[in-house]
């Protein structure tokens, strides 16, 4: 019987759980990776309460696959969708970082062109002129928002300076690196993530430039065990840098989106973020206003208090799409800040996030 995901995922249906259905059946098994005679997967649950009461069945899924003919290792994961309901997640990542070092000088792959990641069908940048126009707000909603839409997402915080995924998706874990290679993301709201703020040891602070940044984004790109994906989502520091040279020049880039706020100062900004794109050379999938209009949740009253329609008449001068805007809303920050997205949620604000995720998908980009 030749080993393969079908085999893998036979012998993981004999393995059942508490309530007598099988792991398979329960669609728990995530990121499976088989990769010559080793064989890697995600056992994800709705909680960590279930997480933790799933151990015995880790093993027993680790001893059903490690009987097969032609492994030689396997490695199993268990983790949960998110934090336990009720419970605020902790800002600073619990446990010991990883034993991995990240952070080096790139290594070499001179004259090879764009790189692709096996597994990953696209991967989508979404980048900003300046900070705090909410493009990592955009990026983890707009990553569950595809999730729900059914793509199986990939999040990659590579906002080195300022990492925000781990406290806006809700994850304090840290990421496992059992052979001080690979490392095993996280799953959270039905994306798998990982961010540089989960790999660094307590108050380390980065203060790497150039090759060192580059050399980190590489590995995060491919250490990282993705396993199938439809995208992965980017969120890349504010600015242009060293980071876009290397994701988009390195990397076989799909597209990028730009958010910006309508002001015409942010949309200064955010003209020079196209234009490092277009210099790239990677493709752009469109434009996204944030912060567009704000609701008064008291009375209901909309107003435009950055200004009206800027991005959506950027894009058109540009004629590139504008896949949608977002208003000002407390609740997206609340939900930002409890590490349950907006888009996890049945707000308003979820439904125009969902539009956007249904303009892309629909965009075959
Ligand atoms: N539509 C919105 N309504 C209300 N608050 C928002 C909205 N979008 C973002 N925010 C809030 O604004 C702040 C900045 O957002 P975010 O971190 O996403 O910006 P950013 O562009 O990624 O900034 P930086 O790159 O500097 O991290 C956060 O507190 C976030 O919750």
């Amino acid at each position: 019987m030749p080993l393969n995901r079908s085999t893998v995922l036979d012998a993981l249906d004999a393995v059942k759980l508490p309530s007598g259905e099988s792991l398979v059946a329960r669609d728990l098994v995530r990121a499976l990776v088989i990769d010559a005679d080793s064989v890697r997967f995600v056992i994800e649950c709705a909680t960590p309460e279930e997480a933790r009461a799933l151990d015995a069945v880790r093993a027993q899924a680790h001893d059903a696959v490690a009987a097969l003919p032609g492994v030689a290792r396997v490695s199993v994961a268990l983790t949960a969708h998110g934090p336990s309901p009720r419970q605020a997640p902790k800002s600073a990542p619990q446990g010991d970082a990883p034993a991995l070092k990240i952070g080096r000088h790139p290594t070499g792959d001179a004259g090879q062109g764009p790189q692709r990641i096996p597994g990953v069908q696209r991967i989508l940048a979404i980048g900003s002129g300046k900070g705090g126009v909410g493009k990592s707000t955009v990026s983890s909603n707009l990553a569950v928002a595809l999730a729900r839409e059914g793509w199986r997402v990939g999040l990659l915080d590579a906002d080195i300076y300022g990492p925000s995924q781990p406290r806006m998706m809700g994850v304090t874990k840290r990421p496992a690196s059992p052979d001080g290679k690979r490392i095993v993301p996280l799953q959270a709201h039905g994306v798998t993530m990982i961010s540089i703020g989960l790999m660094l040891k307590e108050d380390e602070a980065v203060i790497w430039r150039g090759p060192m940044l580059m050399g980190a984004l590489q590995q995060l790109l491919t250490q990282v065990e993705w396993g199938e994906l439809d995208v992965l989502i980017v969120d890349m520091p504010p600015g242009t840098g060293d980071i876009h040279l290397t994701l988009c020049s390195k990397f076989d880039v799909t597209g990028a989106i730009v958010v910006s706020t309508p002001q015409d100062v942010a949309l200064l900004d955010a003209r020079k973020a196209l234009r490092a794109f277009q210099t790239l050379k990677t493709p752009l999938v469109g434009l996204v206003e944030n912060m567009s209009t704000y609701i008064c949740p008291k009375c209901g009253h909309e107003d435009h208090i950055f200004g009206d329609g800027g991005v959506q008449a950027e894009a058109t001068r540009l004629d590139l799409p504008f896949l949608g805007a977002l208003p000002l809303s407390v609740e997206v920050r609340l939900a930002g800040d409890g590490g349950i997205p907006v888009a996890a949620t049945d707000s308003p604000v979820a439904d125009a996030y969902r539009r956007m995720a249904r303009r892309l998908i629909d965009s075959g980009f």
